[in-house]
């Protein structure tokens, strides 16, 4: 699949980091999981992360949304760091927005009602409602299937509207956790162009994880890729394909972008 991004943003204005990792180091009982992972997300970029299975990814999301805490180092949103911010607060207060890799949606309620009984949670001004679920409707092209149960929703359906879910909070930042996961190649695209979308046209900064590399750097600005508890590179899509350490650790020789 060819690139989907006609650009990719060079160089930012004034690039600063929304959310940043500092020396973060984790373990699980006696397993080391992450050993002085450092790594910035600038504000307005997708940046994605990739790693073998088991490597980390989806712990970095709990880390960064308060799910867990690290044993070492500092997570900051917008230069403060949150480590003993309670979840509600990190996510209220600096607009994080999360997109399981699994559920995220209520199975019995339809897509409509799920967009309810979210947006009632979310949203304080009760005239807003449904000028926002309206929109999201439109937006997302989910009219046809509002009455559907979500659980009878096809996994492409399903991904739109947990995505459309997090919108409703109007998230600054919104963490995509193998969104591609399961997906054909159309609904894969349609998803990425979503994503690039949110980026550009609702300056949304966007972190993405997934397996499908080729997905996954086609809508990325900056990706990072993790091996053995560590960074071992980042950099743009392009940097990162012909990086000896990445190809090492995670795309192997044969390993073609476009
Ligand atoms: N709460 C926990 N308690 C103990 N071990 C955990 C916990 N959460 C994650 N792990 C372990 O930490 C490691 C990293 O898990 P994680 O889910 O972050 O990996 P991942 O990179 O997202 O993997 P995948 O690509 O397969 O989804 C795994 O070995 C997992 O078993």
């Amino acid at each position: 699949m060819g690139v989907i991004k006609k650009f990719r943003i060079k160089s930012f204005k004034n690039p600063w980091p929304i959310i940043s990792l500092e020396n973060i180091s984790l373990s699980f009982g006696k397993r080391k999981i992450l050993d002085n992972v450092s790594f910035k997300i600038n504000h307005g970029q997708i940046l994605g992360m990739l790693g073998p299975n088991g490597v980390g990814k989806s712990t970095i999301f709990n880390l960064i949304t308060g799910l867990i805490k690290p044993d070492y180092g500092k997570i900051k949103f917008e230069g403060i760091d949150v480590v003993d911010y309670p979840i509600y607060l990190r996510t209220t207060k600096f607009k994080i927005g999360y997109v399981p890799q699994y559920g995220g949606y209520f199975s019995d309620l339809t897509l409509l009602e799920n967009l309810k009984a979210i947006a009632e949670i979310v949203i304080d001004d009760k005239n807003l409602i449904y000028h926002k679920i309206n929109m999201l409707i439109a937006k997302f092209e989910l009219d046809a299937i509002r009455d559907i149960k979500a659980k009878f929703l096809s996994g492409g359906q399903k991904k739109k509207l947990v995505i459309a879910l997090a919108l409703l909070s109007d998230p600054k930042v919104l963490l995509l956790d193998e969104c591609f996961a399961a997906l054909d190649v159309l609904t894969i695209k349609m998803l990425q162009e979503i994503i690039v979308n949110l980026q550009t046209e609702s300056n949304i900064t966007i972190c993405i994880c997934d397996h499908q590399a080729r997905d996954l750097l086609s809508c990325v600005d900056v990706a990072v890729i993790l091996s053995n508890c560590k960074i071992v590179a980042q950099g743009s899509p392009n940097e990162l394909i012909n990086n000896t350490e990445a190809k090492n650790a995670y795309f192997g020789d044969s390993f073609k972008f476009n």
